[in-house]
């Protein structure tokens, strides 16, 4: 039994049944009267008696105030970080270290944290010295780069709205402060990110800055360490946004701000007019966003691209493609019926119209090719009426085509202006510090082939993050003889030799079905469920109608519908698209299609993959020619490229937490929070940093900070070697 004494500060679950129930890692207090004080999130204070109470135990000292690094916590378990945690963001503390790994809290408000004197407080100090900070992590990447001679990178992880892209933000901002030059470069390496988030940030319900795809910014020092230039890697921008959007979200930045920042002229040029006025805008009934000024951020974008030269023209071209998907989205079609075929026809207007002419094409062929499709059978070419459900599939597909290829010719017009290749010249010194702002993992309730990948990628970086910390510590203690017991740690490697590693691995099953012309996401899963329905990471449909199947994550079992996942896969626009394209007098929409029509003219397989299940290969032959690469493995091999490069550098991980889901400052949702915590793996890394040795020093730091302890090591100055002047000590 415990005895609790005035003004003890205790751990206890409530019993259920009363009006409230107290989540884990309560804050209580025992008062006069034997009542036990509890103060829930809001920081209201309710009174208990201990007979409602079970499981009653006394904090650790360390528990009551709070500590700045968790390792350093008595309480050593969920409760006692999940307090920790709060205590420390309720005094605005948003930052917590674990070890050398950072903690953000999202404090949904702008603290007086990230002023120019605080950069100078940050400068040049070792991790522990200043209280945790983002700031503390990008001065150690910096300063661990030049001491060390070595690239760093560092890993921003957490779930959407939960401050990664800020976060990656403020290490930036950090970087280009201490490196000192205010170079043009250093500016153009800044301004690219007004664009990338115009263009691949959009509101959703969850963040009103949400970016739509992930991305690694290698920022290149010279010798003296100033920024030379950078290198921005871009991954699986969300397409399907630029058509559709869920109620309460909006579609890409770019379109709201381009509606409200130009000129009436422009404007009329280009047939536009107000957001309201396009379907595709009007999807989520939201049309502006709370804190956003679209008018001046289009600006804002304006001068970046200018920064990063980016000509009128250019500009100009980016615009008429804008326009274009706007129009394209407010084509009408009707149905028809020809030879008792479904058919359809777009409803001729001035969207069309203006369309046609913002692309440079004939209006008819437009109409053609999103209402019929050429076959070519037996060496015939026959052309078939699309219905109106496929039609409108078409047209979709080609406004994700110009919308997706745009995105990516903006990502590598930004690297022609910031990137400059290594020098071959083996004196000329380069290194780097990577930043890795990439999308968390997601589970909705449904989740389809984009969650896949973006979970693939997550498993990726969690064996990073576990080779990291678990594995190469528990080595490096092996390897120093040390004394110390081997911790047990959840490892996903299994999980991912399912995924991808091991033969007949899911996303290669995939792979294989999408190129197989009979393919359809039925035989797909039938093949996933026989390959793999007996590894305990992987959950079978549970009768022959389920058209799902689930993955045992690290983060938690998700479960993927299937349904659409081939064609999301082949991600290929059929043949009458591309050769539209080709026949356009635009020069920029063909430019970025460059690939897409080489392969076509050398024969490559057109949609006639996609077609419906049961139909005939459409290309005598297609096994035979060439395919245009299948998302899976376009995402598999940058995966393994971005992989590649963390390896070898020295990494940092920065985990962020999204306190609530509405945005709120103040506002600590501990479930919320405690999920976070629990699959980013915070706990083993709390148990491996605490049992393991947090702070490392080389043996040279050890005598220079020590020597004055022992007596008759030589001061610094007469030091010759430091090993052997402890060793003859010893
Ligand atoms: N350090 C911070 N200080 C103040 N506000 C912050 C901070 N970090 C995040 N926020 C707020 O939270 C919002 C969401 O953050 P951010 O866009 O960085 O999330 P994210 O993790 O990148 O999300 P997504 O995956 O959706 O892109 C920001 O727009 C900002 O309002």
């Amino acid at each position: 039994m415990v005895i609790l004494q005035q003004g003890d500060y205790v751990w206890l679950d409530l019993k259920t049944g009363r009006e409230f129930v107290v989540p884990i890692g309560a804050v209580v207090k025992l008062c006069d009267s034997g009542q036990i004080q509890v103060l829930d999130d809001e920081g209201n204070e309710h009174w208990i008696s201990p007979q409602n109470a079970t499981n009653i135990k006394p904090m650790h000292p360390t528990s009551i105030h709070g500590v700045e690094d968790m390792i350093r916590l008595g309480d050593l378990n969920e409760a006692g970080i999940l307090r920790n945690l709060l205590i420390r963001y309720r005094e605005h503390l948003i930052y917590t270290y674990t070890g050398s790994i950072l903690v953000a809290v999202n404090p949904y408000q702008l603290l007086p944290i990230y002023t120019a004197d605080q950069i100078r407080l940050y400068t040049n100090k070792k991790i522990g010295e200043m209280p945790p900070h983002i700031f503390a992590i990008a001065d150690n990447c910096y300063f661990n780069m030049q001491r060390n001679n070595k690239d760093q990178c560092c890993i921003i992880s957490g779930e959407s709205g939960a401050g990664k892209t800020e976060s990656t933000k403020l290490i930036l901002q950090f970087l280009a402060a201490i490196s000192g030059q205010h170079s043009w470069i250093e500016q153009q390496v800044l301004e690219a990110n007004p664009i990338l988030e115009a263009f691949g940030n959009a509101k959703t319900i969850r963040n009103d800055n949400s970016s739509r795809f992930g991305k690694y910014i290698d920022i290149h020092f010279n010798k003296r360490g100033a920024i030379e230039g950078a290198k921005i890697e871009q991954y699986l921008l969300e397409k399907s946004r630029v058509c559709r959007q869920s109620q309460d979200e909006r579609n890409y930045h770019v379109f709201y701000c381009m509606l409200q920042g130009m000129s009436p002229d422009q404007k009329k040029k280009l047939g536009l007019t107000k957001a309201t006025d396009y379907t595709y805008l009007t999807f989520g009934n939201c049309t502006v966003c709370d804190g956003r000024n679209d008018q001046k951020e289009y600006s804002n974008i304006r001068s970046a691209m200018k920064v990063l030269m980016f000509t009128d023209t250019e500009f100009w071209e980016i615009s008429k493609l804008l326009g274009a998907i706007l129009h394209m989205g407010n084509f009408r079609y009707e149905a028809r019926t020809y030879d008792n075929l479904d058919a359809c026809e777009v409803v001729r207007c001035p969207h069309l119209n203006t369309a046609a002419i913002l692309l440079e094409v004939d209006m008819k062929d437009l109409m053609n090719c999103l209402t019929s499709r050429t076959l070519i059978t037996r060496g015939e070419t026959v052309s078939t009426p699309l219905s109106m459900e496929q039609a409108l599939d078409v047209r979709d597909a080609f406004v994700k085509g110009i919308y997706g290829r745009l995105f990516v010719w903006i990502v590598e017009k930004i690297n022609a202006a910031i990137y400059k290749p290594a020098s071959s010249q083996p004196k000329i010194v380069r290194r780097s510090i990577g930043l890795l702002d990439i999308f968390g993992f997601e589970n909705f309730t449904v989740n389809s082939f984009e969650q896949l990948c973006i979970n693939f990628a997550n498993e990726n970086l969690q064996q990073f993050f576990v080779r990291h910390v678990f594995k190469l510590e528990q080595e490096e203690y092996n390897l120093e003889h040390i004394n110390w017991q081997h911790i047990e740690f959840t490892d996903n490697q299994d999980a991912l030799d399912m995924i991808a590693i091991k033969p007949m691995n899911i996303i290669s099953l995939i792979d294989e079905e999408s190129k197989f012309p009979k393919g359809t996401d039925a035989t797909m899963l039938y093949k996933l469920n026989f390959q793999h329905k007996l590894n305990t990471n992987y959950i079978p449909p549970k009768n022959t109608y389920e058209t799902q199947f689930g993955i045992q994550h690290f983060a938690g079992v998700v479960f993927y519908e299937t349904r659409g996942f081939l064609e999301k896969n082949r991600d290929s626009l059929h043949g009458d698209i591309i050769q539209l394209v080709h026949s356009s007098k635009n020069k920029f929409i063909k430019q970025i299609f460059q690939a897409d029509v080489a392969m076509f003219l050398c024969g490559y397989v057109p949609g006639g993959t996609m077609g419906q299940p049961g139909t005939p290969p459409l290309i005598k032959g297609a096994e035979t020619r060439k395919r245009s690469p299948t998302l899976s493995s376009q995402f598999k091999r940058s995966l393994e490229l971005l992989m590649r490069t963390l390896s070898v550098c020295q990494p940092f991980f920065v985990r962020c937490i999204k306190p609530n889901e509405f945005k709120k400052p103040m506002l600590f949702d501990r479930e919320l929070c405690v999920r976070q915590l629990r699959y980013s793996g915070m706990m083993e890394t709390i148990r491996i940093r605490r049992a393991g040795y947090p702070i490392r020093y080389t043996f040279v730091e050890f005598v220079d900070r020590y020597r004055v302890l022992m007596p008759g090591v030589k001061p610094a100055y007469k030091q010759v070697n430091s090993q052997l002047s402890i060793k003859s000590y010893k």
